[in-house]
């Protein structure tokens, strides 16, 4: 079948009067990345059909069920070129949602810690699944992401050398210190959401909680798989983890001061049961002023959480509560305060002690 035709907006396809009606509406707009768009036009150039028409969400050119349905087959070919896999095979196409399940991933009510948090954070691979595929109508990149995870084995055992995972508020120096100790320890560096699903990042980013972090939690289960394999050859270290996923979600989810939370213990502060688990778990922490210093010296752009972290002080209040309560693994608080060349000496010492280096 030729390929289709994509359009950025009606306007594109220049003359209105001399265009031909599009075979195919599809709802397009919130869910193709932006720089992937000159991409897309160079793999699929104009004059090959059938035409696809970019429509808006809620305008008068708002697809029907059935159009979407009938564009699926495009997307998946489309997103998997963007996934950079074009010559791969399509997605499988999406079996039919009922209303029923539509109706579930707008409750975000599959299985995952009890409690109030059952809804946000999906806390076994299973879960993690079920709530991608409930929304893969929508949101395309969530087939992308469930292909990936269906490709990782089932179970990930850790290999012999140790895997410590580096945690904290956005700008406490993981970055900067996982370097440093990757460097001294000929180790593997890996950080959450992995590389291969990094680039949908954004878009889930702008989704509702359960799906963001059904995003997130299937970033986890994907990284467990390369720390699984890189873990026979070296040390591992990992740039946020589970801890973050639950962190987050945890703070997001609970409003005002940390007496809020979720109690100790409760079961939302667990690690899923299926997710490999490091050998140690390292929580950097600063002091708000000091923060506050390394996000305007680093003066990167924000997502909407990073600014509500900023803004919000107990917001990060209980995210750092929430690593505190973390158990089995538990987080190692590193005040990381000092000069980067002692942060990195402290660290260097506590992976010492605790692993077999
Ligand atoms: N110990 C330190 N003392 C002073 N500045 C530091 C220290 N560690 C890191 N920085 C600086 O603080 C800024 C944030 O550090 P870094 O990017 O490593 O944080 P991060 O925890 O990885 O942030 P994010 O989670 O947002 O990626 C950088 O400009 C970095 O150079
Ligand atoms: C891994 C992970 C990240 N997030 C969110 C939390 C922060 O707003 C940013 C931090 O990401 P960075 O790459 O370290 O700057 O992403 C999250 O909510 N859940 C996660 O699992």
């Amino acid at each position: 079948m030729p390929f289709p035709r994509v359009y950025r907006r009606s306007s594109e396809r220049g003359d209105r009067k001399q265009i031909k009606k599009p075979s195919v509406s599809i709802f397009f707009s919130l869910s193709l990345p932006p720089q992937a768009r000159p991409a897309c036009k160079e793999r699929f150039p104009a004059g090959s059909a059938p035409v696809i028409h970019r429509t808006r969400r809620g305008g008068a050119e708002n697809p029907s069920p059935r159009d979407t349905a009938l564009s699926f087959p495009h997307r998946h070919e489309l997103v998997s070129f963007l996934a950079g896999s074009a010559t791969a095979r399509p997605f499988p196409r999406p079996t039919p949602v009922r209303q029923r399940q539509r109706a579930a991933m707008l409750r975000g009510c599959t299985a995952g810690p009890p409690g109030p948090l059952r809804r946000a954070l999906p806390a076994a691979a299973p879960a993690v699944r079920l709530r991608l595929r409930e929304c893969v109508v929508r949101i395309p990149e969530a087939g992308a992401v469930l292909d990936i995870l269906e490709k990782c084995p089932e179970s990930q055992r850790k290999g012999e050398f140790p895997v410590v995972v580096f945690e904290g508020l956005d700008a406490t120096g993981k970055t900067t210190v996982t370097q440093s100790v990757k460097d001294a320890l000929g180790a593997v560096l890996l950080r959450s959401p992995p590389a291969c699903i990094s680039q949908w990042r954004t878009i889930f980013d702008e989704e509702p909680t359960p799906i963001r972090r059904a995003f997130y939690a299937a970033g986890n289960y994907i990284l467990a798989s390369e720390i699984a394999k890189a873990s026979t050859q070296a040390p591992v270290i990992v740039d946020r983890y589970w801890h973050s996923t639950a962190a987050y979600t945890i703070a997001t989810e609970t409003d005002g001061n940390i007496q809020n939370l979720p109690p100790d213990h409760d079961a939302v502060y667990k690690w899923p049961e299926d997710l490999l688990k490091p050998d140690l778990v390292l929580l950097l922490t600063v002091s708000p002023e000091e923060r506050a210093r390394r996000l305007e010296g680093r003066g990167l752009e924000r997502t909407k959480e990073e600014a509500e972290l900023e803004a919000n002080s107990l917001f990060r209040q209980r995210i750092e509560e929430s690593y505190r309560r973390m158990v089995n693994p538990a987080c190692q608080e590193v005040d990381a305060s000092p000069s980067k060349e002692e942060v990195f000496k402290t660290v260097l010492q506590l992976i010492k002690k605790h692993c077999a280096l």
